[in-house]
């Protein structure tokens, strides 16, 4: 079986900041949940730039579904990461002053691929977008007159997974998305998200602190202190 992500000396310097990240060669397999962990600086949000090609490397590549995405033009890499990748960012990046339903619909905007396997209508649209709130534990009832600025931090946190799980990418990066959650609440969240995530066999690289959760993943790396790169455990 082929890789769906695979990464080749990966490395990242910032500006003034040195060496960030140099990396043993990754490999996501099709459906596989990564852990990805390390502390405060390690670069594990860079990390996650790379993979989703909105960061450009200092040296190496990131090679998503066969395809190179230092071999891309920008707009291309744009276009693939809009039909293959979901990301549910630190902070949600979500749009305060529209609904929740609106801001789930924005995950498939820019995707045609993705639009047609969330069911293609605009009903079948805003009833994919309906069912995976639910699924993700957003009932109706809790937003239904809601803008999602609005909404608790709990609540956004589910709308930004909503966004980034429809239309079924082949990958999920997710970026400590769980660290405003208190443990029950962020192990059933975790739990309701990794369901999903099964129902179109979408790979994960999950980011977090908070060791507690690795048992949901198939994998852990630890990104290292010095940021010197990456140790399986
Ligand atoms: N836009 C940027 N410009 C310059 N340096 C940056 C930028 N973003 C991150 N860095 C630097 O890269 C290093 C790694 O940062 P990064 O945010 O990837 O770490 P992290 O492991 O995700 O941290 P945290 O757990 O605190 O979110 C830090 O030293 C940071 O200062």
């Amino acid at each position: 079986m082929q890789p769906l992500l695979q990464t080749r000396s990966l490395s990242h310097t910032w500006p003034r900041g040195g060496l960030c990240l140099a990396m043993d060669d990754l490999a996501v397999m099709p459906g596989e949940r990564i852990f990805l962990h390390g502390p405060s600086g390690s670069g594990k949000s860079t990390l996650l730039g790379l993979l989703a090609g909105v960061l450009a490397p200092s040296a190496g590549d990131v090679i998503l579904l066969g395809n190179s995405f230092a071999k891309a033009r920008a707009a291309a890499r744009d276009r693939f990461r809009a039909n293959h990748l979901g990301y549910i960012f630190q902070q949600f990046n979500l749009l305060p002053f529209l609904g929740p339903v609106e801001n789930v619909l924005l995950g498939c905007a820019w995707s045609m691929a993705r639009r047609r396997r969330a069911g293609g209508t605009r009903d079948a649209l805003v009833a994919e977008a309906t069912r995976l709130l639910a699924a993700l534990g957003l009932r109706e009832s809790a937003w239904s007159h809601a803008r999602t600025g609005e909404l608790s931090v709990g609540q956004r946190q589910r709308v930004a997974a909503a966004r980034a799980l429809i239309g079924g990418p082949e990958l999920l990066l997710a970026d400590e998305p769980t660290s405003a959650l208190d443990t029950s609440t962020r192990d059933a969240f975790l739990n309701l998200l990794l369901a999903e995530c099964g129902r179109h066999a979408t790979s994960v690289v999950f980011v977090s602190h908070d060791l507690t959760l690795a048992g949901h993943f198939d994998r852990t790396i630890a990104l290292g202190a010095k940021h010197l790169g990456a140790v399986e455990t």
